[in-house]
């Protein structure tokens, strides 16, 4: 039963309202219609379009676990599709309602449990915005080493729910490297805590089945992550290279003789006009911004090693002050007025291979959207941002200034785009994404991905989730 009119939805109404209060399950037009949809392009130029978006039947506001935990009991019992919602800042269409249902706001979740100072780990609910977090453990000398372009506009919980990176991830790790344990809701209103730290040898670790599930198998609620001291000194550089390849030469050589710069960020000559000269930098060609963090002694030592690495790899340094520059504009690349827009028909197509790999990849990706899509006359740009001892990430994006008029056809265009660039990235030893997550947009190429392993998920997914109504239509999975 998905009740959607009539004293049926007046009833689920009034059962939920017993759960949260009256004032915090939500049934205006305009809140539903701004719930409906995250930051995927696609919903927003359906709905620019006049086109039908389908919206939530309410948003519902829980401010506790126990809440959650008595919302998804109804739920459960009537078949009523839940989409969690932490900042709505996702890109995949992970928050969007294709199925209306409700969508389960976490944004009263934001509660801190504990600093511990001794430890370094922050004991939080996960609805509470980024840049908050940020801004209270800064007061403590602190910081979560996640950083993402996001950060005013997404939630702790995201941040986990979709396997993100921070622009530090190289030193600090990934958002799934960060976290110890988290709470979940099942989809039947029972509470999980995963054990209380990752590294054990006591059974397979159920934490990084949660992390990353985007919603389709339970509700996180509660999460211990660790913190790190903000650093005693920052050190920056801006390396020019003759190319691409000496630039991921330098970079692998970094990586694999073991340093660790917080930042190694490799711009291509399209990305350096339109992330860098747009921020206000003097550089043309291809760059690399890199940044050390630590004691004074030691970011300086490193830095200087590393200096020497992009030398011998034909990289010309053109100044702290133009790497100190980047840290300062780091995220006005990532709002408006720079960040693109619909009309223009973009997306990130970004994925993470090995470094034998990585050149052919972006070189494969570049040349099918010029040749496969000249008519439209795309525009290609990539940067290589989250640095691993094996292998690195690229950050590509197309433009195309003037997608088809027919809403249709702009689907369809941004639909074969997609596939054809994750085909190219699954090619070359990539995944369907490194840390936008998949989402709505990415679902249907998961079993390309991983025949075997998505079979896997959906059999997990049956089993924690028999009625299909956590998050549907997202990761693939059946509903
Ligand atoms: C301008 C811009 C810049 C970005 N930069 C970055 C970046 O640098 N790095 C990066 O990693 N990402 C980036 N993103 C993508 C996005 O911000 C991240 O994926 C972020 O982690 C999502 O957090 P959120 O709170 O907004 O999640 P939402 O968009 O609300 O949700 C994302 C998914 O997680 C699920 N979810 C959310 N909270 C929970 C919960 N508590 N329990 C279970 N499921 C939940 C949702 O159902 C959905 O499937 C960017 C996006 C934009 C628009």
């Amino acid at each position: 039963m998905r009740p959607h009119t009539g004293y049926q939805l007046a009833n689920l109404r009034s059962y939920l309202e017993d759960i949260v209060g009256v004032d915090h399950v939500i049934g205006e037009e305009e809140a539903r219609s701004r719930a409906a949809v995250d930051q995927y392009w696609l919903t927003h130029m359906w709905q620019a379009r006049g086109e039908d978006v389908p919206s939530p039947a309410f948003i519902v506001r829980p401010a506790s676990t126990a809440e959650v935990a008595g919302v998804m009991r109804v739920c459960h019992t009537y078949r009523i599709p839940v989409v969690p919602r932490g900042g709505g800042s996702g890109t995949q269409g992970g928050a969007s309602t294709p199925y209306g249902g409700i969508v389960l706001d976490l944004g009263r979740m934001d509660r801190i449990y504990e600093i511990d100072e001794t430890s370094l780990v922050l004991d939080a609910q996960p609805g509470i915005n980024g840049r908050v977090l940020e801004n209270l453990l800064n007061e403590r000398g602190l910081m979560l080493a996640h950083y993402p372009s996001s950060v005013d506009i997404s939630s702790l919980g995201g941040y986990l729910a979709a396997r993100g990176s921070g622009v530090m991830s190289t030193k600090y790790g990934k958002a799934e490297d960060m976290v110890l344990s988290v709470e979940v809701v099942l989809p039947t209103g029972e509470v999980l805590d995963t054990l209380a730290h990752p590294n054990h040898a006591a059974g397979p670790g159920l934490l990084q089945l949660f992390v990353g599930s985007e919603g389709t198998l339970g509700v996180i609620t509660r999460v211990r992550i660790r913190l790190d001291p903000i650093p005693a000194s920052r050190r920056f550089q801006m390396v020019t290279f003759p190319g691409v390849a000496e630039g991921l030469e330098a970079g692998r050589r970094v990586m694999t003789r073991r340093l660790r710069p917080a930042v190694m960020r490799l711009y291509d000559e399209g990305a350096t006009v339109k992330s860098l000269q747009s921020t206000g930098h003097r550089v043309s060609g291809v760059n690399l911004v890199v940044m050390t963090d630590g004691e004074e002694d030691l970011a300086g030592a490193e830095m200087a090693h590393i200096e020497r690495i992009v030398t011998e790899c034909g990289g010309q340094l053109a100044g702290e002050a133009e790497g100190a520059h980047w840290w300062e504009h780091r995220y006005d690349f990532y709002k408006p007025p720079l960040q693109p827009g619909y009309p223009q028909l973009y997306g990130t197509v970004e994925t993470v291979t090995d470094y034998r790999s990585i050149l052919p990849l972006y070189e494969a990706k570049k040349a099918l959207l010029h040749e496969k899509y000249a008519a439209w006359s795309p525009q290609y740009t990539a940067h290589f941002s989250h640095w691993y001892p094996w292998g690195t990430m690229i950050y590509d994006r197309f433009y195309i200034d003037s997608p088809p008029e027919s809403a249709e056809e702009a689907l369809r265009l941004h639909n074969q785009v997609w596939a054809d660039c994750s085909r190219v990235n699954l090619r070359h030893g990539g995944v369907l994404n490194e840390h936008h997550g998949i989402g709505l947009k990415l679902g249907w190429l998961m079993s390309e991905q991983s025949p075997t392993g998505h079979r896997l998920v959906q059999q997990i997914k049956d089993t924690l989730d028999p009625a299909r109504i956590m998050n549907p239509g997202k990761l693939g999975l059946a509903l």
